[in-house]
This record gives structure tokens, sequence and C-alpha cells, in this order.
């Protein structure tokens, strides 16, 4: 593809971004790639660098272009991008020859001009754009971070290393690096999970050998230490109540070393399927899938019978905007409210599963106290039986080595603190 056809290609992705506001961007592009199969793995990864890098700096770009005096379409996001990030002049590429994007209208080439040469933050921006934030999580990330949100906005805009896991079920943390190195794959123990390591750069992870026979998951490290902190131990009866594809289902049958049960629940058929042929992959012969369903009484009927009960509520996903980046957008002030009835509600029934001494445990991958701290507060309010194990005894208490990330009573994880993505969990006891 030639440098315009590239750009007409990033514009197209971005209107089909547009055209399916609640879906998943990560989904979107999969599907737009897969009816392009023309477009080969150098044109695809430059299509989606360029339109990856407007959906990051949505906030900024649509304060210009409306500073500008026109309302932000897919095409004048791109030439946006082109102007302010990458500093190109749009006349060569916007030319309307065949694969390039239609030439700028004299409206476009004004405001092509008005960009040129400009910084891209101005002193005008609001704090939100200015630090690349949607309004509506805004208040809860200053809440959250007070001084250092402008180094945590900056870190959540940045990209995220590549996390895997060790699974123990299949070696060890030296054979999965020995494994890697063997097939170009460089990779180092990650900073505070036993079982992490961290690769930089892209590396074509699912063709590895390690991958393929189940040596080594994909997982961000912080959503390794929630697993970690659960201290799931061999022999425990463990419910994960919000398991989705499986991914903390994986690991919580490792720490159990596949003995004792796990039963992963979810709403979504689709992912609980996802689960169960990772559960094959990974050698783990401990869990089960249960699909909730409208009514069901699975929660009633198993009322405090587990040792370990996780609750790994759906969320906005603030933490998670260095991988998508889209969420910031996708989201809303509606979203929050709508999602924060429903982790209350779940958050009630894992609590039901928890037998006398055994372990509650809520986790995020959002950093808004609304979803984290205030959730916890409440529900401690109206479940008086239970109490919060403090990190530090639940981090000792599961046997991890060395000092937990964070002195506080909750697992809190950062992009700029712990090069993580953002992770929120608390540990909770029943009397
Ligand atoms: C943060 S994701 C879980 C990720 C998963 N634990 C992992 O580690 O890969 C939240 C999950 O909650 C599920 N969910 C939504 N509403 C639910 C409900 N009422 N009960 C149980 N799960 C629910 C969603 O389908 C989604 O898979």
């Amino acid at each position: 593809m030639t440098p315009a056809a590239r750009v007409s290609g990033a514009i197209d992705l971005l209107a089909a971004l547009a055209d399916q506001p609640r879906r998943p961007a990560d989904a979107i592009a999969h599907d737009f790639f897969r009816a392009r199969r023309y477009i080969g793995g150098g044109d695809r990864r430059a299509v989606s660098d360029l339109a990856w890098g407007a959906v990051r700096e949505h906030a900024r770009l649509v304060w210009w272009l409306r500073r500008s005096g026109v309302e932000p379409t897919p095409r004048l996001m791109v030439l946006a991008h082109l102007v302010l990030i990458e500093r190109r002049a749009p006349g060569a590429i916007f030319s309307g020859e065949r694969y390039a994007p239609a030439a700028l209208t004299a409206a476009e080439t004004a405001v092509a001009e008005a960009l040129r040469g400009q910084d891209l933050l101005h002193p005008a921006m609001p704090l939100a754009a200015r630090l690349n934030l949607p309004e509506w999580a805004l208040p809860g990330l200053e809440e959250r971070f007070g001084d250092a949100l402008p180094r945590e906005a900056e870190a959540l805009s940045g990209t995220a290393p590549l996390d895997l896991r060790v699974n123990l079920l299949k070696g060890t943390r030296d054979t999965a690096l020995a494994a890697l190195a063997g097939e170009g794959i460089l990779a180092e123990p990650a900073p505070f999970s036993p079982w992490g390591l961290r690769i930089a750069g892209r590396q074509p992870i699912s063709s590895a050998k390690a991958y393929q026979s189940g040596l080594i998951e994909v997982q961000d490290e912080g959503s390794q230490l929630i697993a970690a902190v659960t201290g799931a131990k061999p022999g425990m009866r463990v419910a994960d109540l919000c398991a989705g594809a499986g991914g903390k289902t994986l690991a919580l049958a490792m720490t159990m070393a596949n003995k004792g049960r796990i039963t992963a629940c979810d709403v979504s058929a689709p992912r609980l399927s996802g689960a169960a042929r990772r559960f094959a992959r990974a050698g783990v012969d401990n869990a089960e899938t249960h699909l909730l369903e409208h009514g069901d009484r699975w929660a009633k009927r198993r009322a405090q019978q587990f040792d370990r009960v996780l609750v790994d509520a759906p969320c906005t996903g603030t933490g998670t905007w260095r991988r998508n980046p889209d969420a910031r957008h996708r989201m809303g002030a509606e979203d929050l409210r709508e999602l924060a009835a429903k982790q209350h509600e779940i958050l009630a029934i894992g609590a039901e599963l928890v037998k006398p001494g055994g372990l509650l445990v809520y986790a995020t991958c959002s950093l808004l106290p609304e979803e984290d701290e205030r959730q916890v507060d409440n529900f401690l309010a109206a479940h008086p039986a239970f109490s919060v194990l403090p990190l530090a005894s639940a981090w000792e208490q599961a046997g991890l080595p060395g000092a937990p990330p964070g002195e506080g009573p909750y697992l809190v994880m950062t992009p700029a603190r712990h090069g993580t993505d953002g992770f929120f969990a608390a540990v909770m006891r029943r009397g």
C-alpha cells in the first residue's frame, strides 16, 4: 500500500469504529481486516497504528477540531492526527488519486492550516482534554490520584508491555524463560508476580511453542496478583463468579495445584466456552463452568459452601485504557452508574457463597473509587459478618514472596507506579 492508501485504510477503520460505538475496537478491527485480506501484515500494522493513534489522542484531537469550528469525523480525526502529531503535510496524502483519500475541501484545508505548527497541548485546553481523559471519569481519577494524576494519565495513554503468566502445572519460570529464549523471545521476570514474565515490544507469542503447549498464558501482572491474593490452595472449593474467558480461573487452578474444585461462572456462554478450551490447553482438570441464567438457583443452593469466592466484577475498565484506548469514549457516566449497581448485586451473591472463615475477593480493572473502595464500604456496611483482610496479611497468608505492592488495605495497581494495568482488589473474610 502507498502511504496515502494506508491513511485511507485508517479513515475507513475509524469509520467502522464510529458505526459501532458500543462494540470494543479490537473486535471491530478484527472483522475489518478479515474482510480485507488483501491488506498484508506491514500495511495492517501501519493502518492500525494510525487509527489507534487517533483513538488514543481522541480528547485532544476533538478539542482542536472543535476549536477550528468543525465537528470530528473519522477523516478529520486522521487529518488532525497527521498534522498535529505526525507533523505531516496533508496535501500530498489527501490527493484524491487512486487508493488515496479524496482531495481536501477548502474547509478542510483551512482546518489543516489552523492546526499546522501547533503544539498538541494548548493553554486553553480544559484539564480532561489536556490529560487525555474523558470528562465522566475525571472526578474519580482525581480522587484516586490527586497530584499524581498527570503522571498516571500519561501512563494510561501509553502502550502496555506484554505480560505472561507461567503455568506451574506445566513447568517453572526458568523453563518458560528458556523455552521462549529458544524461540528468540526475550522475557524477564515481572517485578511482583512470582509467576510473571514481561516482554517489551511486540512479539508473536501465540505462535510460540511455550504458548501452544500451555506453559505460558497472556495475563497482565496485576490480574495475576488478584488471583494470587485470593489465596486458593490445593483441596479448596472455589467459586470464580465472573470468570469470563477464565483468565483468573486458570491462575487459581494453578495455585491449587489442580486439586480441589473451582466453579467458573459467568452470564456469557461464549466466554465460558472459551474458558473451557483454555482449561484443556493449560492442563487444568479441577475446573468446571456454570452459566448463570435469569432466576438461577445455583448460588442459593450453595450458600456458605466455598473457601474462596472471587468476584472479578464487570466494570468500566478505566485501568485498561493502555490496551483498550477506545473504552475511554465507549463508556460514559450512565455506564458507570449501571455497572456500580451491578457490582453491588454480584458482590451480595458472592457473599452468600462464602463459608465461615472463608475469603471473598472483590476485584475490578477500574481505578474509580466508586467502583472500588466505595463498593467495599457499602458492602461491609450491609454485611457485618465480613471484615477486610489487609493486603499485607492476605499476601502473607497466600504464601507470596517478598512484600506486596503498596501499604494500604487493598491491592491497587496502577500503570505509572507498577507498570501494570490499573487493578483494584479487596480481600474480605467471613467471621
Ligand atoms: C472483568 S470480566 C471477567 C474477566 C475474567 N475474570 C478474567 O480474568 O479473564 C467480568 C465478567 O463478568 C461477567 N458478568 C456480567 N454480569 C454478570 C453477572 N450478573 N454475574 C456473573 N458474571 C457477570 C461478564 O460477562 C464478564 O465476563
